[in-house]
């Protein structure tokens, strides 16, 4: 396994990989997306931060990339719907830098608020700058916050700490959490109009940029101030520098850009009632050690054990549940092969999971057996993108979950309906288990025990003697061993036989089979 790490991992999340046997490439920022999809090339995950652009050109090639790890809180660089088209997922660890952005947007705050950049640079040119240095207190200001998630609210706490009175725009929040804190919740017009400083700390999505937009910048108190350690794009530059400049706006502390790295010429840097800040929310040693380990642990422990925690494209599997559905998990493929030859083109598949399920969580299950009933057909399928694949397939799929497992444990029903290799309208079941590892128990309603991992034929013939060694002596001229030969009567005069083999048979050798009297029907699986 490879990883490919990008713009300043920190290494004890890399030393994770190494350890657990993975070759480790570490490479600057890579911007150029062409170079990118060469650096991609047997790569297994790449690990980035904001300056390295995951894009839908980069991932084109990607055959074999499995996991997008953002080390932080922000996808925005990442095309997760490309990734998510492609069958891969993007994971992220938004828990270990909380703490560094939080406080990062604290001392623009306290920046802001008694001009120590100006005070600072004053010094160093020789001056003594105390006049016009005045600045004001926060406690007793009005605090906005834009966002009262993980960073959001552990600001809303510190400044609460520092005597801020503070309030929030969050039409998101869970109502469980909007009632629980301490922190009011107001719309945005009024949280606009309340508050002395605003700070941001929401994502940037197509619906959040430019969310301060000139006009409702200036619906502002006038004098008022903005940070913005979340993302560039959610403030307006160009309206920004206007409203400095007619005085309606205070000062803003900026720590993200529209464009990073922020041009060499751009005016921001320029404007005294700026500070700017080079994207440094997140860089504290404990944050990167934290963001690194977080990430390193969620995907080794996808790769190795289906564990899914962090990620933005497949609903979490926690370990104990990926425990519990683990040795499930070669059957689902098994089946979603097994379903795919007797079913190329499927448009309706029904599961029923019978028997004992309470508390399975069947999410990855299906997405498994969607993922390879769907793989044959198309270039790549994968759990991420099974569910998407299938609606654009047009491949209806349903679950059902509970009844009788007719003595199993857990007993699966699949339903497939769709057309057959002959392009013939076909509606397949079969039911399995795990008895002695993945084993077909019946199939279209007659009992028939298999493994669907291994070479199977698939026999239906007439029922009447003979028919079992004529089959078994032209296998054993072939060189073919039957491993298992399992009989099955429907009860029409006919017989069903599925033969498990220890290496698969040509076309000739099907063809010739076939050809044997009172064989009616032959498939290898
Ligand atoms: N400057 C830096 O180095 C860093 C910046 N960030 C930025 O901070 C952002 C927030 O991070 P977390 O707090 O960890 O995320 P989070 O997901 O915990 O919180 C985001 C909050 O924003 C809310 N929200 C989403 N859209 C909104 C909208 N249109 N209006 C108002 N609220 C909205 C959500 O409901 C959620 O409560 C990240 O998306 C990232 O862009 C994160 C880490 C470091
Ligand atoms: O990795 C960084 O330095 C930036 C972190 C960040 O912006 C994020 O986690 O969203």
């Amino acid at each position: 396994m490879k990883v490919l790490a990008c713009d300043g991992i920190h290494d004890d999340g890399l030393a994770l990989f190494r350890d657990a046997g993975w070759e480790v490439v570490v490479s600057d920022p890579i911007k150029d997306p062409a170079a990118l999809a060469a650096a991609l090339a047997g790569v297994d995950a790449v690990l980035v931060r904001s300056a390295t652009a995951v894009s839908a050109q980069a991932l084109a090639g990607a055959q074999g990339l499995r996991v997008i790890g953002r080390a932080g809180a922000g996808v925005d660089t990442i095309d997760v719907d490309a990734a998510t088209e492609r069958g891969i997922a993007v994971m992220n660890a938004p828990d270990g830098n909380t703490l560094a952005a939080a406080e990062h947007a604290i001392s623009l705050l306290f920046a802001l608020a008694r001009h120590i950049p100006r005070a600072d640079a004053g010094m160093k040119a020789g001056h003594w700058p105390k006049a016009g240095l005045t600045g004001f207190e926060l406690e007793g200001k009005k605090l906005g916050v834009i966002g009262l998630g993980r960073i959001g609210g552990t600001v809303a706490r510190k400044a609460q700490g520092i005597g801020m009175e503070v309030a929030a725009y969050d039409p998101f929040l869970p109502a469980s959490a909007a009632g629980k804190g301490s922190v009011p919740l107001k719309t945005l017009d009024e949280l606009l109009a309340w508050a002395d400083i605003v700070t941001l700390h929401i994502p940037r999505t197509k619906e959040t940029t430019n969310l301060l937009s000139e006009a409702s910048m200036r619906s502002m108190k006038k004098g008022a101030y903005i940070v913005n350690a979340a993302r560039g794009g959610l403030v307006d530059e160009t309206a920004l520098l206007k409203l400095l400049d007619e005085g309606h706006l205070g000062g803003a502390a900026l720590d993200t850009f529209a464009t990073e790295p922020l041009q060499a010429d751009s005016p921001l840097r320029a404007h005294p009632k700026l500070i700017l800040t080079p994207h440094l929310g997140a860089s504290t040693s404990e944050a990167q050690q934290a963001v690194s380990t977080i990430l390193a642990r969620q995907i080794l422990d996808f790769i190795n054990t289906g564990a899914v925690a962090g990620c933005v494209n497949l609903p979490p599997l926690t370990a104990e549940a990926a425990r519990e559905v683990g040795p499930w998990m070669p059957l689902m493929s098994a089946l979603g092969r097994l379903a795919a030859r007797l079913v190329p083109a499927p448009t309706r598949l029904h599961i029923s999971y019978a028997g004992r399920t309470a508390g399975l969580d069947t999410r990855p299950l299906t997405r498994l057996l969607v993922a390879a009933l769907l793989g044959p057909a198309s270039g790549r399928v994968t759990p991420v993108n099974a569910l998407q694949e299938a609606t654009a397939r047009g491949l209806t799929v349903a679950e059902t979950l509970g009844g009788d497992g007719d003595g199993f444990d857990r007993l699966l029903r699949l339903r497939v309906e769709g057309e057959g290799p002959h392009q013939q309208p076909v509606v397949r079941e079969i039911e399995a288990t795990l008895h002695r590892g993945p084993r077909v128990v019946r199939l279209d309603g007659v009992e028939i025990e298999f493994d669907p991992q291994a070479f199977v034929l698939l026999l239906r013939n007439e029922d009447r003697p003979g028919m079992i060694g004529a089959v078994g002596s032209q296998l054993g001229a072939a060189g073919i061993n039957i491993v298992n030969f399992a009989l099955g009567a429907a009860g029409d005069g006919q017989a069903r036989a599925a033969i498990t083999i220890d290496k698969p048979v040509t076309d000739e050798q099907l063809a010739l089979l076939r050809a044997t009297p009172g064989i009616l029907s032959l498939q290898q699986v």
